[in-house]
């Protein structure tokens, strides 16, 4: 069986980090492994606080994992702090994953502060070069290139600005931007659209995170960049669309396995 590992935080709520990751990697068949960099007291409608996991717990669980099982697959979620990014960093060059899906996650739904904004830097510096993919949103990108985004054109220049702070290839998803969800991939020579229909529902807590875990689950059982993204867009759709109406807020992503498999069998 294909191994993919989450480095991300936990999310008491189940919608979103750490959780999300672990469900989708459960649903796309490959077993899930977890290091925790933060804790979350969270539930659909807000972010309550946070405990950044100490950093030499951060480093033993990664040390435990890889000492031990062989990694297909990292995907890399909320890392809070410049002191956890640099740990997760050095580990990860320490072990050389074949792919790291980087989801720069900074602002959760309800405006909490996922990463410490003088954290930004060590981000780009650290772990952006060590990416296969980065995944950021409209409003991560603009902070990541410093710039407003609304058009398509706009998504284009971003992704060859954050493709030049060393990023073997840049998604720029678009749910952010009005109209429907088009997401763009460049794979470092070619952009590709990834067009969406918008479903109209609030309940999309975890969106993102399911994202690149489905991406990053999809590399580890051989499918090529392109192909990963595509299948996990089909992921993702899937589970909006029957996305769950949990908590008073913003509900989550559904990971029902027999869902996706069944939408599997009718696709072809
Ligand atoms: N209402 C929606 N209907 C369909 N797809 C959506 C919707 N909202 C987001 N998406 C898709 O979900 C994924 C996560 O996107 P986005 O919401 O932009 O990121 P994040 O969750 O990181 O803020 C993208 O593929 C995006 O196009
Ligand atoms: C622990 C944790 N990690 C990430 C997110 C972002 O969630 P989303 O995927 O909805 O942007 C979150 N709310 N909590």
């Amino acid at each position: 069986m294909k191994t993919a590992l989450t480095i991300a935080g936990s999310d008491s709520g189940g919608g979103a980090g750490i959780q999300a990751d672990l469900k989708t990697f459960s649903a796309l068949g490959v077993y899930g492994m977890s290091v925790i960099t933060a804790v979350t007291a969270q539930n659909t409608q807000e972010v309550r606080s946070v405990q950044d996991i100490e950093i030499s717990i951060i480093k033993d669980q990664i040390e435990a994992i890889f000492d031990d099982i062989h990694v297909d697959t990292v995907k890399i979620g909320m890392l809070s702090s410049a002191e956890t990014i640099e740990a997760v960093a050095q580990s990860l060059q320490k072990y050389q994953p074949k792919f790291i899906v980087v989801d720069p996650v900074m602002v959760s739904k309800g405006g909490h502060h996922l990463l410490q904004l003088d954290a930004v830097s060590a981000l780009k510096e650290k772990i952006i070069p060590l990416a296969t993919l980065i995944t950021p949103n409209i409003p991560e990108a603009e902070v990541l290139v410093k710039d407003t985004i609304h058009s398509a054109e706009e998504m284009m220049e971003a992704c060859l600005a954050i493709h030049a702070l060393g990023a073997n290839a840049v998604l720029l998803k678009g749910g952010h931007l009005n109209g429907d969800p088009n997401d763009l991939l460049f794979d470092g020579e070619n952009f590709t659209w990834l067009k969406g229909t918008r479903i109209q529902t609030k309940n999309t807590h975890g969106t993102g995170c399911t994202l690149s875990s489905a991406i990053a689950a999809n590399l580890a059982k051989g499918a090529s960049l392109i192909e990963a993204v595509h299948e996990a867009k089909r992921y993702i759709t899937l589970a909006i669309t029957h996305s769950l109406n949990l908590g008073k807020g913003h509900g989550p992503t559904n990971h029902f396995y027999e869902l996706y498999n069944k939408a599997n069998l009718v696709k072809k």
